[in-house]
């Protein structure tokens, strides 16, 4: 019998093309971020930011969607997905901040 799934787990994303690849998504990047903060492990950046509190966690989601538009008018599509993956990121710190679950956003969508 195969083990549940854990936040570790990679998860196989198909990305517009025939050859899926490994990657984390957004699920298991959350999981991954609340076992940090709940275990409020050292050296973590997410604690960090999760210290500083959300003034300065919605600063940072201003800058990093600032980065996204900016690399998507100057530069390539690589440097793009890899801003917006930072802007995600600190979305789910601001969600962990507001101790928000991810059916409170998929709610909405
Ligand atoms: N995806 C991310 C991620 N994206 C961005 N960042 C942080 O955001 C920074 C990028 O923002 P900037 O370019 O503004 O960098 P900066 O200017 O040095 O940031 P400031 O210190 O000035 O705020 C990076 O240096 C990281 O600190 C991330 N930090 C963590 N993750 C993921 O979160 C997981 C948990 O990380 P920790 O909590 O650090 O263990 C990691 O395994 C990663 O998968």
């Amino acid at each position: 019998m195969n083990a549940s799934p854990t936040a570790d787990d990679p998860v196989e994303v198909p990305v517009g093309t025939a050859v899926p690849i490994t990657a984390k998504s957004f699920e298991t990047l959350f999981g991954e971020l609340t076992a940090k903060a709940e275990r409020a492990e050292e050296g973590s950046r997410t604690v960090e930011l999760l210290g500083l509190g959300v003034h300065a966690i919605g600063k940072k989601i201003v800058e990093e969607a600032a980065e996204v538009w900016m690399a998507a008018e100057y530069e390539d599509g690589d440097r793009t997905a890899e801003e917006i993956s930072q802007l995600l990121y600190h979305v789910q710190v601001l969600m962990l901040a507001r101790d928000l679950k991810l059916e409170d956003v998929y709610k909405h969508l």
